[in-house]
Protein backbone atom coordinates (compact mmCIF):
# COMPACT_ATOMS: atom_id res chain seq x y z
CA UNK A 1 0.00 0.00 0.00
CA UNK A 2 1.81 3.55 -0.77
CA UNK A 3 0.13 7.10 0.05
CA UNK A 4 0.53 9.90 -2.58
CA UNK A 5 1.15 13.04 -0.78
CA UNK A 6 -2.12 15.30 -0.56
CA UNK A 7 -3.82 12.85 -2.79
CA UNK A 8 -2.12 14.88 -6.09
CA UNK A 9 -4.02 13.33 -9.31
CA UNK A 10 -6.22 10.55 -7.38
CA UNK A 11 -9.97 10.84 -8.62
CA UNK A 12 -11.95 10.13 -5.79
CA UNK A 13 -15.53 10.66 -6.86
CA UNK A 14 -17.35 11.16 -9.89
CA UNK A 15 -19.54 14.13 -10.74
CA UNK A 16 -21.91 16.55 -12.70
CA UNK A 17 -21.23 19.26 -10.99
CA UNK A 18 -18.04 21.16 -12.68
CA UNK A 19 -14.98 19.92 -14.57
CA UNK A 20 -11.65 20.97 -14.93
CA UNK A 21 -9.96 19.48 -18.34
CA UNK A 22 -7.05 20.37 -20.09
CA UNK A 23 -7.29 23.82 -18.05
CA UNK A 24 -10.99 24.63 -19.10
CA UNK A 25 -12.77 25.13 -16.01
CA UNK A 26 -16.79 24.51 -16.69
CA UNK A 27 -20.37 24.88 -14.72
CA UNK A 28 -22.32 21.63 -16.10
CA UNK A 29 -20.79 22.17 -19.37
CA UNK A 30 -20.75 25.62 -19.62
CA UNK A 31 -17.51 27.49 -20.06
CA UNK A 32 -16.45 29.53 -16.97
CA UNK A 33 -15.84 32.35 -19.50
CA UNK A 34 -19.06 32.78 -21.02
CA UNK A 35 -20.82 32.07 -17.65
CA UNK A 36 -18.66 35.28 -16.29
CA UNK A 37 -19.11 37.17 -19.28
CA UNK A 38 -23.37 36.81 -19.22
CA UNK A 39 -24.71 35.18 -16.28
CA UNK A 40 -26.13 36.05 -12.56
CA UNK A 41 -24.94 34.56 -9.75
CA UNK A 42 -28.40 33.63 -9.16
CA UNK A 43 -28.85 31.48 -12.43
CA UNK A 44 -25.63 29.75 -12.20
CA UNK A 45 -27.05 28.94 -8.77
CA UNK A 46 -30.13 27.43 -10.05
CA UNK A 47 -27.52 25.87 -13.00
CA UNK A 48 -25.37 24.12 -10.00
CA UNK A 49 -28.43 22.55 -8.37
CA UNK A 50 -30.62 21.97 -11.24
CA UNK A 51 -27.86 20.86 -13.93
CA UNK A 52 -29.91 23.39 -16.54
CA UNK A 53 -29.85 27.17 -16.91
CA UNK A 54 -33.37 28.44 -15.79
CA UNK A 55 -36.12 29.70 -17.92
CA UNK A 56 -36.90 33.43 -17.45
CA UNK A 57 -39.99 32.26 -14.79
CA UNK A 58 -37.77 29.68 -13.33
CA UNK A 59 -35.59 32.37 -12.69
CA UNK A 60 -37.58 35.03 -11.38
CA UNK A 61 -39.02 32.08 -8.87
CA UNK A 62 -35.55 31.45 -8.00
CA UNK A 63 -34.71 35.06 -6.80
CA UNK A 64 -37.77 35.29 -4.94
CA UNK A 65 -37.24 32.20 -2.82
CA UNK A 66 -33.76 33.06 -2.08
CA UNK A 67 -34.94 36.55 -1.32
CA UNK A 68 -37.25 35.40 0.69
CA UNK A 69 -35.35 32.78 2.55
CA UNK A 70 -32.65 35.78 3.38
CA UNK A 71 -33.54 37.07 6.63
CA UNK A 72 -31.98 34.76 10.02
CA UNK A 73 -33.28 33.73 13.27
CA UNK A 74 -32.76 36.88 15.46
CA UNK A 75 -31.09 33.88 18.06
CA UNK A 76 -28.08 33.85 15.43
CA UNK A 77 -27.78 37.43 15.05
CA UNK A 78 -27.84 38.19 18.92
CA UNK A 79 -25.11 35.11 19.49
CA UNK A 80 -22.76 36.93 16.74
CA UNK A 81 -23.33 40.11 18.92
CA UNK A 82 -21.63 37.96 21.85
CA UNK A 83 -19.09 36.84 20.43
CA UNK A 84 -15.37 38.68 21.61
CA UNK A 85 -16.30 40.83 18.58
CA UNK A 86 -12.47 42.75 18.56
CA UNK A 87 -10.85 39.47 17.88
CA UNK A 88 -12.77 36.83 16.32
CA UNK A 89 -11.49 36.63 12.32
CA UNK A 90 -15.57 36.58 10.55
CA UNK A 91 -14.71 33.54 9.14
CA UNK A 92 -14.61 32.07 12.15
CA UNK A 93 -18.01 34.20 12.83
CA UNK A 94 -19.21 32.89 9.85
CA UNK A 95 -18.05 29.24 10.92
CA UNK A 96 -19.62 29.28 14.15
CA UNK A 97 -22.75 31.07 12.49
CA UNK A 98 -23.76 28.39 10.01
CA UNK A 99 -23.43 26.05 12.60
CA UNK A 100 -25.93 27.82 14.44
CA UNK A 101 -28.32 28.14 11.90
CA UNK A 102 -28.47 24.40 11.87
CA UNK A 103 -29.91 24.54 15.57
CA UNK A 104 -32.63 26.91 14.75
CA UNK A 105 -33.56 25.20 11.68
CA UNK A 106 -36.37 22.23 12.60
CA UNK A 107 -35.91 20.33 9.75
CA UNK A 108 -32.00 20.09 9.77
CA UNK A 109 -31.61 16.28 10.31
CA UNK A 110 -34.52 16.15 7.74
CA UNK A 111 -32.64 14.13 4.96
CA UNK A 112 -35.56 13.91 2.44
CA UNK A 113 -35.06 15.77 -0.98
CA UNK A 114 -37.59 18.08 -0.31
CA UNK A 115 -36.63 19.78 2.96
CA UNK A 116 -32.76 19.83 1.31
CA UNK A 117 -34.27 21.91 -1.02
CA UNK A 118 -35.55 24.27 1.27
CA UNK A 119 -31.98 23.91 3.52
CA UNK A 120 -30.04 24.74 0.50
CA UNK A 121 -32.22 27.84 -0.25
CA UNK A 122 -31.60 28.98 3.02
CA UNK A 123 -28.28 28.50 3.80
CA UNK A 124 -27.81 30.28 0.55
CA UNK A 125 -29.78 33.23 1.25
CA UNK A 126 -28.57 33.40 4.98
CA UNK A 127 -24.88 33.42 4.39
CA UNK A 128 -24.70 37.01 3.34
CA UNK A 129 -26.89 38.48 5.97
CA UNK A 130 -24.99 36.76 8.43
CA UNK A 131 -21.33 38.13 6.92
CA UNK A 132 -22.72 41.60 6.55
CA UNK A 133 -24.52 41.36 9.82
CA UNK A 134 -20.80 40.68 11.70
CA UNK A 135 -19.20 43.57 9.63
CA UNK A 136 -21.45 46.11 10.94
CA UNK A 137 -22.28 44.18 14.37
CA UNK A 138 -18.49 44.94 14.61
CA UNK A 139 -18.89 48.90 13.70
CA UNK A 140 -21.32 49.17 16.22
CA UNK A 141 -23.97 49.52 13.69
CA UNK A 142 -27.12 47.52 13.36
CA UNK A 143 -27.22 44.56 10.59
CA UNK A 144 -29.61 45.97 7.67
CA UNK A 145 -32.23 43.57 6.60
CA UNK A 146 -32.42 42.46 3.11
CA UNK A 147 -34.60 43.90 -0.05
CA UNK A 148 -36.65 41.33 -1.75
CA UNK A 149 -36.61 43.35 -4.84
CA UNK A 150 -32.24 43.80 -5.23
CA UNK A 151 -30.43 41.23 -7.11
CA UNK A 152 -28.35 38.59 -4.75
CA UNK A 153 -24.81 40.82 -5.41
CA UNK A 154 -26.49 44.02 -4.73
CA UNK A 155 -28.37 42.61 -1.89
CA UNK A 156 -24.99 42.07 -0.06
CA UNK A 157 -23.60 45.40 -0.91
CA UNK A 158 -26.47 47.03 0.26
CA UNK A 159 -26.67 45.08 3.50
CA UNK A 160 -22.77 45.92 4.13
CA UNK A 161 -23.04 49.36 3.41
CA UNK A 162 -26.28 50.72 4.13
CA UNK A 163 -26.22 51.45 0.82
CA UNK A 164 -27.48 50.55 -2.94
CA UNK A 165 -24.25 49.79 -4.62
CA UNK A 166 -24.03 51.26 -8.28
CA UNK A 167 -24.03 49.74 -11.30
CA UNK A 168 -20.89 49.09 -12.06
CA UNK A 169 -20.04 47.52 -8.13
CA UNK A 170 -22.95 45.17 -8.80
CA UNK A 171 -21.61 43.95 -11.92
CA UNK A 172 -18.62 43.46 -11.09
CA UNK A 173 -19.84 41.94 -7.56
CA UNK A 174 -21.93 39.36 -9.29
CA UNK A 175 -18.77 38.44 -11.95
CA UNK A 176 -16.68 37.28 -9.03
CA UNK A 177 -19.73 35.68 -7.39
CA UNK A 178 -20.16 33.66 -10.49
CA UNK A 179 -16.60 32.65 -10.87
CA UNK A 180 -16.08 31.39 -7.48
CA UNK A 181 -19.34 29.38 -7.38
CA UNK A 182 -17.85 25.76 -7.56
CA UNK A 183 -14.54 24.01 -8.61
CA UNK A 184 -14.52 20.58 -8.87
CA UNK A 185 -13.18 18.65 -6.04
CA UNK A 186 -10.97 21.69 -4.33
CA UNK A 187 -10.71 20.90 -0.71
CA UNK A 188 -13.41 22.60 1.06
CA UNK A 189 -15.79 20.89 -1.37
CA UNK A 190 -14.03 17.80 -0.70
CA UNK A 191 -14.31 18.30 3.25
CA UNK A 192 -18.14 18.73 2.99
CA UNK A 193 -18.59 15.74 0.38
CA UNK A 194 -16.64 13.65 3.14
CA UNK A 195 -19.02 15.16 6.07
CA UNK A 196 -22.09 14.22 4.41
CA UNK A 197 -20.89 10.77 2.71
CA UNK A 198 -21.50 9.52 6.42
CA UNK A 199 -24.99 10.81 6.30
CA UNK A 200 -24.60 14.04 8.29
CA UNK A 201 -26.87 16.91 7.81
CA UNK A 202 -25.96 19.71 5.30
CA UNK A 203 -25.66 21.96 8.19
CA UNK A 204 -22.79 20.21 9.07
CA UNK A 205 -21.32 19.61 5.79
CA UNK A 206 -21.44 23.66 5.23
CA UNK A 207 -19.68 24.13 8.44
CA UNK A 208 -16.84 21.80 8.16
CA UNK A 209 -16.48 23.21 4.40
CA UNK A 210 -16.28 26.73 5.92
CA UNK A 211 -13.65 25.30 8.15
CA UNK A 212 -11.80 23.83 5.20
CA UNK A 213 -11.98 27.17 3.51
CA UNK A 214 -10.60 29.70 5.69
CA UNK A 215 -6.70 28.07 5.35
CA UNK A 216 -4.52 30.26 3.26
CA UNK A 217 -3.47 27.29 1.32
CA UNK A 218 -7.22 27.50 0.15
CA UNK A 219 -10.03 30.79 0.26
CA UNK A 220 -7.76 32.27 2.92
CA UNK A 221 -5.28 33.07 0.27
CA UNK A 222 -7.75 36.40 -0.93
CA UNK A 223 -7.18 38.55 2.22
CA UNK A 224 -3.37 37.57 2.76
CA UNK A 225 -2.97 38.90 -0.89
CA UNK A 226 -4.21 42.04 0.49
CA UNK A 227 -1.93 41.90 3.27
CA UNK A 228 1.00 41.59 0.78
CA UNK A 229 0.07 44.26 -1.40
CA UNK A 230 -0.39 46.27 1.60
CA UNK A 231 3.16 45.51 2.56
CA UNK A 232 4.76 46.76 -0.40
CA UNK A 233 3.11 49.33 -0.54
CA UNK A 234 4.20 50.76 -4.18
CA UNK A 235 5.13 48.80 -7.52
CA UNK A 236 8.89 49.76 -6.93
CA UNK A 237 8.97 48.10 -4.05
CA UNK A 238 7.53 44.65 -5.60
CA UNK A 239 10.69 43.04 -7.14
CA UNK A 240 13.08 43.55 -4.08
CA UNK A 241 10.13 42.18 -1.48
CA UNK A 242 9.30 38.83 -4.08
CA UNK A 243 12.41 38.21 -4.15
CA UNK A 244 13.35 38.28 -0.73
CA UNK A 245 10.27 36.08 0.32
CA UNK A 246 11.45 33.84 -2.30
CA UNK A 247 14.70 33.48 -1.47
CA UNK A 248 13.35 32.65 2.15
CA UNK A 249 11.20 30.14 0.40
CA UNK A 250 8.17 31.66 1.35
CA UNK A 251 5.16 31.13 -0.52
CA UNK A 252 3.49 34.42 -2.28
CA UNK A 253 -0.34 34.02 -1.94
CA UNK A 254 -2.17 33.85 -4.65
CA UNK A 255 0.17 31.81 -6.74
CA UNK A 256 0.38 28.70 -8.19
CA UNK A 257 -2.43 25.83 -8.28
CA UNK A 258 -2.66 22.47 -7.79
CA UNK A 259 -4.54 21.18 -10.88
CA UNK A 260 -3.81 23.96 -13.15
CA UNK A 261 -0.28 24.32 -14.18
CA UNK A 262 -0.83 26.62 -17.30
CA UNK A 263 -3.12 29.24 -15.48
CA UNK A 264 -6.28 29.50 -13.96
CA UNK A 265 -8.63 30.72 -16.42
CA UNK A 266 -10.64 32.80 -13.60
CA UNK A 267 -7.65 34.94 -13.00
CA UNK A 268 -7.62 36.91 -16.08
CA UNK A 269 -11.55 37.88 -15.31
CA UNK A 270 -10.78 39.28 -12.12
CA UNK A 271 -7.43 40.83 -13.55
CA UNK A 272 -9.20 43.04 -16.06
CA UNK A 273 -11.68 43.55 -13.30
CA UNK A 274 -9.20 45.15 -11.17
CA UNK A 275 -7.79 47.26 -13.76
CA UNK A 276 -10.70 48.80 -14.30
CA UNK A 277 -12.12 49.38 -10.92
CA UNK A 278 -8.61 50.63 -9.44
CA UNK A 279 -9.30 53.07 -12.55
CA UNK A 280 -12.18 54.21 -11.34
CA UNK A 281 -10.92 54.63 -7.66
CA UNK A 282 -7.92 56.09 -8.82
CA UNK A 283 -5.98 53.94 -6.91
CA UNK A 284 -4.24 52.47 -9.60
CA UNK A 285 -1.16 51.18 -7.35
CA UNK A 286 -3.26 48.24 -6.25
CA UNK A 287 -3.79 47.36 -10.13
CA UNK A 288 -0.26 47.99 -11.35
CA UNK A 289 1.92 46.54 -8.00
CA UNK A 290 -0.43 43.37 -8.81
CA UNK A 291 0.59 43.41 -12.31
CA UNK A 292 4.06 43.92 -11.67
CA UNK A 293 4.26 41.15 -8.56
CA UNK A 294 2.57 38.55 -11.17
CA UNK A 295 5.70 39.34 -13.50
CA UNK A 296 7.88 38.65 -11.11
CA UNK A 297 7.10 35.79 -9.37
CA UNK A 298 6.08 34.07 -13.12
CA UNK A 299 9.77 34.71 -13.98
CA UNK A 300 11.59 33.55 -11.08
CA UNK A 301 8.91 30.60 -9.99
CA UNK A 302 7.07 29.92 -13.49
CA UNK A 303 3.53 30.37 -11.47
CA UNK A 304 1.04 31.56 -12.19
CA UNK A 305 -1.61 33.74 -10.37
CA UNK A 306 -4.35 31.79 -9.12
CA UNK A 307 -8.24 33.13 -8.68
CA UNK A 308 -7.19 34.55 -5.28
CA UNK A 309 -4.73 36.74 -6.87
CA UNK A 310 -6.29 39.84 -8.41
CA UNK A 311 -9.93 39.10 -6.21
CA UNK A 312 -8.05 40.98 -3.85
CA UNK A 313 -7.37 44.20 -5.26
CA UNK A 314 -11.27 44.06 -6.38
CA UNK A 315 -12.63 43.62 -3.11
CA UNK A 316 -10.37 46.20 -1.79
CA UNK A 317 -11.47 48.59 -4.59
CA UNK A 318 -15.20 48.20 -3.50
CA UNK A 319 -14.39 48.97 -0.47
CA UNK A 320 -15.05 45.77 1.12
CA UNK A 321 -12.97 45.13 4.62
CA UNK A 322 -9.59 42.51 3.66
CA UNK A 323 -11.04 40.31 6.34
CA UNK A 324 -14.40 39.83 5.12
CA UNK A 325 -12.80 38.25 1.37
CA UNK A 326 -12.53 34.73 2.30
CA UNK A 327 -16.00 35.05 4.04
CA UNK A 328 -17.91 36.23 0.30
CA UNK A 329 -15.73 33.56 -1.37
CA UNK A 330 -18.12 31.44 1.23
CA UNK A 331 -21.15 33.11 0.37
CA UNK A 332 -20.42 32.26 -3.28
CA UNK A 333 -18.96 28.92 -3.27
CA UNK A 334 -21.66 27.77 -0.71
CA UNK A 335 -23.88 27.26 -3.73
CA UNK A 336 -21.28 24.45 -5.28
CA UNK A 337 -20.46 22.82 -1.83
CA UNK A 338 -24.17 22.59 -1.73
CA UNK A 339 -24.61 21.07 -5.34
CA UNK A 340 -21.92 18.59 -4.29
CA UNK A 341 -23.59 17.73 -1.13
CA UNK A 342 -26.39 16.85 -2.82
CA UNK A 343 -24.73 14.82 -5.73
CA UNK A 344 -23.40 12.88 -2.85
CA UNK A 345 -26.38 12.34 -1.01
CA UNK A 346 -28.08 11.20 -4.41
CA UNK A 347 -25.86 8.15 -5.02
CA UNK A 348 -24.04 8.13 -1.46
CA UNK A 349 -21.33 5.70 -0.27
CA UNK A 350 -19.12 6.76 3.06
CA UNK A 351 -15.83 7.83 2.15
CA UNK A 352 -13.17 6.21 4.31
CA UNK A 353 -9.81 5.89 2.50
CA UNK A 354 -6.54 4.09 4.02
CA UNK A 355 -3.43 5.50 5.47
CA UNK A 356 0.01 3.91 4.60
CA UNK A 357 1.01 3.24 8.49
CA UNK A 358 4.63 4.29 9.28
CA UNK A 359 4.65 3.89 12.87
CA UNK A 360 6.90 1.33 14.75
CA UNK A 361 5.79 -2.17 14.84
CA UNK A 362 5.52 -4.62 16.79
CA UNK A 363 5.75 -2.79 21.00
CA UNK A 364 5.48 -4.42 23.44
CA UNK A 365 3.80 -3.53 26.41
CA UNK A 366 5.23 -1.58 28.97
CA UNK A 367 3.30 -1.15 32.48
CA UNK A 368 2.93 2.31 33.58
CA UNK A 369 5.35 1.81 36.82
CA UNK A 370 8.02 0.44 34.40
CA UNK A 371 8.05 3.35 31.66
C1 LIG B 1 -9.04 29.12 -4.18
C2 LIG B 1 -7.76 28.43 -3.97
O1 LIG B 1 -7.67 27.58 -3.10
S1 LIG B 1 -6.49 28.73 -5.01
C3 LIG B 1 -5.03 28.47 -4.05
C4 LIG B 1 -4.91 29.53 -2.98
N1 LIG B 1 -3.68 29.39 -2.22
C5 LIG B 1 -2.61 30.17 -2.41
O2 LIG B 1 -2.59 31.05 -3.25
C6 LIG B 1 -1.44 29.89 -1.50
C7 LIG B 1 -0.12 29.87 -2.27
N2 LIG B 1 -0.06 28.72 -3.14
C8 LIG B 1 0.28 27.48 -2.64
O3 LIG B 1 0.55 27.30 -1.45
C9 LIG B 1 0.29 26.30 -3.61
O4 LIG B 1 0.55 26.73 -4.93
C10 LIG B 1 -1.03 25.50 -3.55
C11 LIG B 1 -1.27 25.02 -2.12
C12 LIG B 1 -2.19 26.35 -4.01
C13 LIG B 1 -0.98 24.28 -4.48
O5 LIG B 1 0.19 23.71 -4.29
P1 LIG B 1 0.63 22.18 -4.42
O6 LIG B 1 0.14 21.56 -5.64
O7 LIG B 1 0.36 21.47 -3.16
O8 LIG B 1 2.15 22.46 -4.58
P2 LIG B 1 3.20 22.58 -3.41
O9 LIG B 1 2.75 23.44 -2.30
O10 LIG B 1 3.60 21.18 -3.09
O11 LIG B 1 4.34 23.35 -4.18
C14 LIG B 1 5.20 22.77 -5.16
C15 LIG B 1 6.45 23.63 -5.26
O12 LIG B 1 6.09 24.93 -5.75
C16 LIG B 1 6.34 25.91 -4.76
N3 LIG B 1 5.22 26.82 -4.69
C17 LIG B 1 3.92 26.51 -4.91
N4 LIG B 1 3.17 27.61 -4.75
C18 LIG B 1 4.02 28.59 -4.44
C19 LIG B 1 3.84 29.96 -4.16
N5 LIG B 1 2.62 30.50 -4.15
N6 LIG B 1 4.91 30.71 -3.88
C20 LIG B 1 6.13 30.17 -3.88
N7 LIG B 1 6.38 28.89 -4.13
C21 LIG B 1 5.33 28.11 -4.42
C22 LIG B 1 6.49 25.15 -3.45
O13 LIG B 1 7.25 25.83 -2.51
C23 LIG B 1 7.11 23.87 -3.92
O14 LIG B 1 8.47 24.09 -4.16
P3 LIG B 1 9.57 22.96 -3.83
O15 LIG B 1 9.21 21.82 -4.75
O16 LIG B 1 10.84 23.65 -4.16
O17 LIG B 1 9.41 22.65 -2.39
O1 LIG C 1 -9.47 23.84 -6.78
C1 LIG C 1 -8.67 24.15 -5.90
O2 LIG C 1 -7.81 23.37 -5.44
C2 LIG C 1 -8.69 25.50 -5.31
C3 LIG C 1 -9.46 26.49 -6.09
O3 LIG C 1 -8.98 27.06 -7.06
C4 LIG C 1 -10.85 26.74 -5.74
O4 LIG C 1 -11.36 26.10 -4.82
O5 LIG C 1 -11.49 27.59 -6.38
Amino acid sequence: MSSTKGLEGVVATTSSVSSIIDGVLTYHGYNIDDLADNASFEEVVYLLWNHKLPTKSELDSFKKELAKAASVPSEVIDQLRSFPIDKVHPMAALRTAVSNLGLFDEEADEADEEANKRKAIKLQAQMPTIVTAFARIRQGKDPIAPKEELSFAANFLYMLNGEEPDAISEEAFNKALVLHADHELNASTFTARVCVATLSDMYSGVTAAIGALKGPLHGGANERVMQMLAEIGEADKAEAYIKDALSRKVKIMGFGHRVYKDGDPRAKHLKEMSRQLTDITGETKWYEMSVKIDEIVVGEKGLLPNVDFYSASVYHSLGIDHDLFTPIFAVSRVSGWIAHILEQYENNRLIRPRAEYTGPDKQEWISIEDR
